[in-house]
């Protein structure tokens, strides 16, 4: 059994659509859990509908909604030269199942409802590929994953509930494999024990795939991306990366908790957890070699890794009459960025300062600073740069900072990590 993750990238045009199936269909004996993201930009698209509706802006979502309907039936109906086929009818009750969200007045918080609305994505994405798939001859099972994976209700960051997701794997999963050798799964969402929808976190079908390989003890998990592989640093930001052929799963692990927007974080675990290696090949290019991520990967060979997270905000947090930052009121400074669902980047004590960098979310921030304020003075430096250089070398942190003022430094004896702002334009 081998698990494969299609992300937004590789279903962004019909052509792609078509390369995944072809991408399938190189791999007739083996059986294929395939993981599904939404196709391109869609989340974004939906995180706007959600956004609308909850700021009673109604209308607009419902417009917001009526675009994605119209662009995926375009593409559906692209695919499969017709609209006379039972899938419409499916794609139709998803969408209906939204519009009813829409036409509630909004009662519970806001995470809840994005839970909803947000997931419908990939419940379109994976109906459509699995439809357009078995008229193309490669036969597959199309499952909702809600039905499988059980979670917590900490809606957008749901957590999954291991014991009973197994369960549902091996009663609801497992079975579908005596008649084909293909099942289709969405990536990102789960359910709770009421029945609710949730979302994994965003960027989170990796790890949805990640939990399928770790439960259906697969041989291996491969995510198919728009790079030839996982590289030294992301090709996007900067020029003459180097493709890593193999990297230990510990090293992967660092470089996403840092914040590399290539795997997401959570996916390492349950891999590593049951030694199942992790391929990250091209869907454009499936012959390219790609990287290897797995236990016993030789370290010894690495370039220096380079994480480069934009639009930084230093937060300085003193306290107001001089009393030292001690143990017990960090401790009260952490409950209250858990509370508010921020995480910390990077942090450094002084005497009677606590200052950590985080990502600029100008909504969380203003709930964060009402909520610190009352006890500490509170200070903050927008439009800065977090730089973390893994296996880094003297030469190569001169060019990365060049022209960029360093706030804040932090080094051990493999990485460093550097807060910078730009020079002004
Ligand atoms: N170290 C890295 N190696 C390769 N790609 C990286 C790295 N860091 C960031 N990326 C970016 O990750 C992108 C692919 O991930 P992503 O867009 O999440 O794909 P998908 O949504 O299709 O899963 C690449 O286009 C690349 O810009
Ligand atoms: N569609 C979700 C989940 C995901 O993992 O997407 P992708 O594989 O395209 O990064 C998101 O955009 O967050």
């Amino acid at each position: 059994m081998k698990v494969f993750k299609f992300g937004g990238a590789s279903l962004e045009t019909i052509e792609r659509i078509q390369q995944v199936g072809k991408i399938i269909q190189s791999f007739p004996d083996d059986k294929l859990l395939v993981v599904i993201s939404a196709m391109g930009k869609t989340t974004n698209e939906l995180e706007k509908v959600a956004q609308n509706y909850f700021m009673r802006k109604r209308e607009i979502a419902a417009q917001l909604l009526y675009n994605i309907e119209q662009q995926h039936i375009q593409t559906a109906e692209n695919l499969l030269g017709t609209r006379e086929h039972p899938l419409f009818v499916q794609l139709q009750q998803f969408f209906t199942e939204a519009e009813w969200t829409l036409g509630e007045k909004p009662t519970r918080n806001y995470d809840y409802y994005y839970d909803q609305l947000v997931g419908l994505g990939e419940l379109l994405s994976t109906a459509i590929v699995s439809a357009y798939f078995n008229q193309a001859g490669i036969v597959n099972s199309w499952v909702d994953v809600r039905d499988v994976f059980r979670t917590d209700d900490n809606f957008r960051d749901a957590n999954i509930n291991w014991e009973i997701t197994e369960l549902q794997v091996n009663q609801k999963v497992m079975p579908l494999f005596n008649a084909v050798n293909i099942v289709i799964a969405q990536g990102f969402i789960g359910s709770t024990d009421q029945n609710e929808s949730v979302t994994l976190g965003r960027e989170g079908s990796d790890f949805s795939a990640a939990v399928f390989a770790n439960l259906l003890n697969a041989d291996s998990q491969t995510i198919w991306k728009d790079v030839e592989g996982l590289k030294n640093a992301d090709p996007k930001l900067f020029a003459d990366t180097i493709n890593i052929p193999e990297i230990a799963y510990g090293e992967v692990i660092e470089m996403a908790y840092y914040g590399a927007q290539v795997i997401h974080p959570k996916t390492i675990k349950p891999l590593q957890n049951k030694q199942i290696p992790l391929y990250v090949k091209c869907f454009l290019d499936k012959d390219l070699p790609g990287t290897v991520i797995r236990q016993d990967a030789d370290n010894r060979k690495l370039p220096p890794l380079i994480v480069l997270k934009k639009n930084q905000v230093l937060i300085s947090i003193t306290s107001r009459d001089f009393s030292f930052i001690t143990e017990d009121r960090i401790s009260d400074i952490y409950e209250i960025f858990h509370d508010k669902k921020i995480k910390i980047n990077l942090t450094q004590n002084a005497a009677i300062t606590f200052s950590c960098c985080i990502d600029n979310n100008p909504e969380k921030i203003e709930l964060l600073i009402k909520a610190l304020h009352e006890g500490f003075k509170i200070s903050y430096n927008e439009g800065l740069e977090l730089l973390t250089v893994r296996h880094y070398k003297n030469g190569l942190l001169e060019e990365l900072t060049k022209g960029r003022k360093v706030l804040l430094e932090q080094r051990s004896d493999n990485t460093v990590q550097l807060v910078m702002k730009l020079p002004p334009q």
